[in-house]
């Protein structure tokens, strides 16, 4: 086995590793929100937790695992907030590319993205269709950053059960790019609607400089 070979698959144990306590620390996240334990319960698990956050903390990373290449040439960012594998914080959202252009995911909402009662979180999902949108604008040849977004709520997102969201672009202008994108049931119904204008930076375009 040579060095590159070991260092790749001690990469792919690390990361293996992370994405399963991301994953545990979502199902923790889930339990804090619905738990109805006793005080003094509640007590213990407290001290059990901050005991694992020390262990945690030990060994620190700088930042979130960065943007990267994957082991299959795709673009990853395992840290991501909306689709990072090794972020709790993260969904994570799952996007696709269709063969006819734009994107799309499917995705259940948890209980821990409640905002109003029974509903998830206008912040949340503008979150989710901000992302969809810059990846819609990626996969037209167009990253960006986003400059604009507009929402429209038009119904009520359930969490616990399974929507839709997609997007696609709208126009191009120069640096500029305008994509809509929308989340609806699986019957069809729009959820909540979105407009975003996508911004390239001009050191995306020349790598060197600036801006
Ligand atoms: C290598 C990467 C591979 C990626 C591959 C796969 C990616 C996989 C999917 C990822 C998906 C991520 C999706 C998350 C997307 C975020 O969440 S991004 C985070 C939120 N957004 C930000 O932080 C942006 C902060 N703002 C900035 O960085 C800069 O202001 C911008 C937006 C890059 C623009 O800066 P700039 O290029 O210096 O712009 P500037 O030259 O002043 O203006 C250019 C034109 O845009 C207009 N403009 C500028 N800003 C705005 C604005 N905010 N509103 C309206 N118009 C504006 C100007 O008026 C001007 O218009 P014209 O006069 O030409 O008509």
């Amino acid at each position: 086995m040579t060095a590159d070979v070991a260092a790749a698959r001690d990469e792919d144990a690390q990361i293996s590793a992370l994405e399963a306590l991301a994953r545990q620390a979502r199902e923790l996240v889930d339990a804090v929100v619905l738990t109805d334990a006793d005080p003094a319960e509640l007590a213990a698990v407290t001290a059990e937790l901050a005991a694992l956050t020390d262990r945690l903390r030990a060994v620190r990373r700088a930042t979130p695992l960065p943007h990267e290449f994957g082991p299959d040439g795709t673009f990853r960012h395992l840290g991501n907030a909306v689709t990072g594998a090794c972020n709790p914080h993260a969904l994570p959202l799952v996007v696709e590319r269709p063969a006819t252009g734009g994107s799309r995911a499917e995705l259940t909402f948890r209980p821990t993205h409640e905002g109003p009662p029974g509903t998830v979180h206008g912040g949340v999902t503008a979150m989710i269709l901000d992302h969809l949108l810059g990846d819609t604008v990626a996969a037209a040849g167009r990253p960006g950053m986003t400059g604009t977004l507009t929402i429209r709520y038009r119904g009520r997102v359930p969490y616990g059960e399974p929507v839709v969201a997609t997007g696609a672009v709208t126009r191009v202008e120069g640096r500029k790019t305008w994509a809509d994108a929308v989340i609806a049931d699986t019957a069809g119904t729009p959820l909540v609607e979105a407009t975003g204008l996508f911004i390239t930076p001009k050191a995306w375009l020349f790598p060197g400089a600036g801006g």
